[in-house]
């Protein structure tokens, strides 16, 4: 668990991180946005240390920052930068086990650890364990920095900006690589994007700055219903924000059972995203879609006109509550 209480950081007349409060649960995933200079990457560098904050206090499990031992607390949490920073004459291998080594764990274990983390990161060893960083493209580079990051197994990642270099194409692979790794290992990650959809689809909680303070912080689903002011409401998308909102739901939450009526022609499978399913009405011209389970059997329906009195009915609870 980390845990910032209102946290400041000051650069000499600059203000970089003003009253910064927020806590991200063990194994929670929390991505940090907001526009170029809002202190993102201040707020991250915080939490190892690598800055010291000027004011507040910053909990990992509890116990201040300040009574680790900086070494040790930046071994229990693993770095990744948009640049890499791997070092250009070691190859990949050795750049992978540069913690392990540096806790002196024996040749033979690093060795095995990394070829478990290449494997785990989709990087054949017998093609890259010999490579140089720069005979890689910048989604292997990527890949190699966030297995460096995982060497020693820290419960805890900071990445900043990681995919910001990348083309979409990779960016979206690295994405749900991410993803995965996330399901099978939980380690509790904070993340600094400029992209909102890649923090809207990674993220369980979502905090927006602008001017080194929180303006919003909340799930992306909740931020998505109810942005706290115009400015979070852009960032959102705006007019994109029904659809962001329709992405990041499952047709298995919204369909009704199904009707006495004739099933609809038009059969969405109830793993689909709301969007997908919006999208399947505009191209069929239909307002009833047939949800179907793994097997392509029926299980339910979903109707454009139950979905729209939903959202009516979500925003004003959620309007209610605030
Ligand atoms: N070492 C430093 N010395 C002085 N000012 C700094 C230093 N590092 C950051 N700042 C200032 O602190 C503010 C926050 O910077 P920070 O890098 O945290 O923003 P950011 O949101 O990560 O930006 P970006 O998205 O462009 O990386 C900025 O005004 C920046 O100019």
């Amino acid at each position: 668990m980390i845990e910032l209480r209102n946290v400041y950081k000051y650069f000499d007349d600059t203000v970089a991180v003003d009253d910064v409060s927020l806590s991200v649960p063990k194994g929670k995933f929390c991505a940090l946005v907001g526009t170029s200079g809002c202190g993102k990457s201040t707020t991250l560098r915080m939490i190892n240390r690598l800055l010291a904050h000027s004011e507040g206090e910053i909990l990992l499990d509890e116990q201040a920052i300040s009574d680790y031992d900086p070494v040790l607390l930046r071994r229990r949490i693993g770095y990744v930068i948009q640049n890499t920073g791997l070092f250009p004459h070691w190859n990949v291998a050795r750049n992978i086990g540069l913690v392990p080594r540096l806790l002196k764990w024996p040749a033979s274990q690093v060795r095995q650890r990394v070829e478990e983390l290449m494997q785990l990161l989709g990087l054949p060893v017998g093609e890259f364990a010999n490579k140089y960083p720069h005979q890689l493209s910048g989604g292997q580079a990527q890949r190699v920095g966030v297995a460096r990051a995982l060497a020693a197994d820290p419960d805890i990642l900071l990445m900043d900006e990681p995919f910001g270099a990348l083309d979409p194409i990779t960016r979206e692979k690295l994405q749900e690589m991410l993803m995965q790794l996330q399901a099978r290992l939980h380690k509790t990650i904070v993340f600094v994007t400029h992209d909102m959809d890649e923090a809207l689809r990674l993220a369980d909680h979502l905090v927006v700055m602008r001017a080194g303070k929180v303006i919003q912080q909340g799930t992306p689903l909740s931020l998505l219903q109810k942005p706290a002011d115009a400015f979070v409401d852009s960032l959102l998308g705006g007019l994109e924000r029904g659809l962001k909102q329709a992405s990041l739901t499952r047709v298995k939450d919204h369909m009704a059972p199904l009707g006495p009526t004739l099933p609809a022609q038009s059969r969405i499978p109830a793993r689909y995203t709301l969007r997908q399913a919006l999208s399947m009405m505009l191209r069929d011209h239909s307002e009833r879609l047939t949800v179907v389970d793994q097997h392509d059997m029926p299980v339910g329906e979903l109707s454009l006109r139950k979905l729209v009195k939903e959202a009516h009915s979500s925003e004003q609870g959620s309007s209610r509550e605030s």
